[in-house]
């Protein structure tokens, strides 16, 4: 028999993190080792499987890193702030992560790069197989309208989402402009409703919904002439997520070198 992979979450007390309990718990493969929580918060010391689904699994949400050290493999699902920090520890204590955290600042960036020539990282803005199948058709689609399409990806998310736009927003413009041979930053429009706005041809214009316990959807709109392609991923249930990133978790620990790696990467996409 295989040994069971021995998986961390951290940001366990969250949505995706109790998630990400849930299904480790429940998938024989893995096997839940710790469950870190923020500094402070009201959940530390309670069991994270009871509070990921009412059934005890013996794995109190702790805010003491020191508790990674039992782990194969680290999952983080917790907020940008702090990242950093984590990183280093994920360095020192010499783990594969999944770090599925949007809305990274310039910090946060470089502090993954630096732990990715320590540790391998995947780096996920969405682990759902159908989001990073959508930025591939996304990159195809743009690639054959060229410079023509005018490109608009729009998304929509529950209320309590704070970053925008979504990290998958910008990973699907970025399929986008590599398709057409851009790069983002050197043409993403983000704010359309500026007073002195005026479209500019190849611009990759973002817009955001917040409404409800929506879980994610993100349609790219690709229009030309007189026709256009809208290509829409909607997620239903949070549980794809939690399941991409044990996915990420597995492929990480079959040895893998120190860099950061995609969810195509994992999903064997290219
Ligand atoms: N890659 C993907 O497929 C997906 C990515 N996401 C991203 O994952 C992140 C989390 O989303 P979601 O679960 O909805 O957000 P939540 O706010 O529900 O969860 C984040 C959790 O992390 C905790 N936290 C904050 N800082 C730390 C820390 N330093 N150590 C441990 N825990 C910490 C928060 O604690 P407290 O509440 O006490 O502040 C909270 O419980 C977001 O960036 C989101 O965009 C979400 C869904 C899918
Ligand atoms: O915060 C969320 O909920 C989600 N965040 C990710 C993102 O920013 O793209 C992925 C998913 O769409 C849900």
């Amino acid at each position: 028999m295989t040994a069971s992979i021995k998986v961390a979450v951290v940001g366990a007390s969250g949505r995706m993190g109790r998630e990400v309990v849930r299904a480790a718990t429940q998938q024989s493969n893995f096997e839940l080792t710790a469950a870190i929580g923020r500094a402070g918060s009201d959940t530390i010391g309670l069991d994270s499987g009871v509070l990921a689904s009412g059934q005890a699994n013996g794995v109190a949400i702790t805010d003491d890193l020191a508790a990674l050290a039992g782990a194969d493999v680290i999952i983080d699902f917790a907020l940008p702030e702090g990242l950093a920090q984590r990183a280093e520890t994920y360095i020192e204590l010499a783990k594969p992560v999944v770090v599925c955290v949007t809305g990274l600042d310039e910090a946060g960036r470089d502090a993954l790069a630096l732990a990715a020539t320590s540790v391998p990282i995947v780096y996920a803005a969405n682990t759902s197989v159908g989001v990073n199948l959508l930025a591939a058709l996304t990159e195809q689609a743009s690639a054959v309208f060229g410079d023509q399409a005018d490109i608009e990806v729009l998304e929509a998310h529950h209320t309590r989402k704070v970053d925008a736009p979504s990290g998958t927003a910008l990973l699907l413009g970025e399929a986008a402009a590599r398709g057409r041979g851009q790069i983002l930053s050197d043409v993403a429009e983000l704010n359309r409703n500026a007073d002195d706005h005026v479209y500019e041809k190849g611009s990759i214009g973002f817009a955001t919904l917040r409404a409800g316990d929506i879980v994610g959807e993100h349609t790219v709109y690709l229009v030309v002439g007189g026709e256009r392609i809208e290509l829409t991923h909607r997620v239903a249930n949070r549980s794809t997520f939690a399941d991409g990133a044990l996915r990420a978790a597995a492929w990480l620990t079959l040895g893998k070198n120190p860099q950061i790696y995609a969810m195509k990467d994992v999903l064997g996409l290219d």
